[in-house]
């Protein structure tokens, strides 16, 4: 496949509820910098000419000016307004691609991802269409319902993460279909409309900031 274009749609678009700062999670300093400041390095360390949508709400547009200042080169970047849900979001940033690409869709808040990871998902996709980034539970598991609960085998599930990485060909005519509060990623929407989902190894530092706890934890790897 001839080299193609590769573009990460970075979702910042929530309101961070769970985190209860006073400042939106996505645009918190760790180490001096924006919590995106670190989610974007990451693409552009590996792949440094990636074009990068930031989805994020309208009302943060504030925040916008601080992160491109945080760069010493700014990267080249679109900025779309994020929807009701992550779905909403997501569907924002792919309306802005026309050509073949290869698409990441990142959480904005998945800050530690490393560059090998982002290389490992585009060569996951390129093989196979996509490449979803997942790791093996390590707690043990049940199953709860109204009428008590149940041990299950965890070898048998495994813990998803971004950045779920698609040929455009196959994500972009997912994202027509209507939403389903079922879709809580990307994968979810493209299995509906009928692709084979691709599992390629995950992180485990790949955490998703969503409590004050993975802000600690995100300190100890990013703080210079
Ligand atoms: N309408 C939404 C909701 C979520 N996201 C993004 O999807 C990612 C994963 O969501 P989560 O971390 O759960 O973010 P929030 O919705 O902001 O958090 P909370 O549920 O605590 O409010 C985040 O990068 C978030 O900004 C988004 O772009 N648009
Ligand atoms: C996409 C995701 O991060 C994969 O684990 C997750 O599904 C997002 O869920 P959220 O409820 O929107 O945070």
């Amino acid at each position: 496949m001839p080299d193609r274009n590769k573009i990460a749609v970075i979702v910042a678009g929530g309101s961070g509820l769970r985190m209860g700062s006073a400042i939106p999670k996505q645009f918190m300093e760790i180490g001096g910098k924006p919590v995106l400041h670190h989610t974007i390095n990451a693409f552009r360390t590996a792949y440094p000419d990636i074009r990068i949508v930031l989805v994020i709400p309208e009302a943060h547009s504030a925040f916008i000016a601080p992160l491109l200042v945080s760069f010493d080169e700014p990267p080249s970047m679109t900025i779309v307004h994020g929807g009701e849900t992550r779905f909403h979001s997501v569907k924002n940033g792919l309306a802005t691609i026309t050509a073949p690409a290869v698409v990441f869709v990142h959480d904005g808040v998945r800050a530690l991802i490393s560059p090998e990871l982002v290389r490992r998902c585009c060569e996951g996709a390129l093989a196979k269409g996509n490449a979803i980034p997942a790791i093996e539970v390590k707690d043990s598991l049940r199953e709860v319902d109204d009428e008590g609960n149940l041990a299950v085998d965890r070898s048998r599930f495994r813990i998803i993460q971004t950045p779920q990485t698609f040929l455009s060909e196959q994500l972009l005519p997912a994202f027509e279909q209507p939403y389903d509060p079922l879709f809580t990623d990307e994968a979810s929407v493209a299995e509906r409309f009928g692709a084979e989902i691709h599992l390629v190894e995950g992180e485990e530092r790949n955490i998703k900031i969503t409590r004050p706890l993975d802000l600690a934890i995100a300190e100890v790897f990013l703080k210079k």
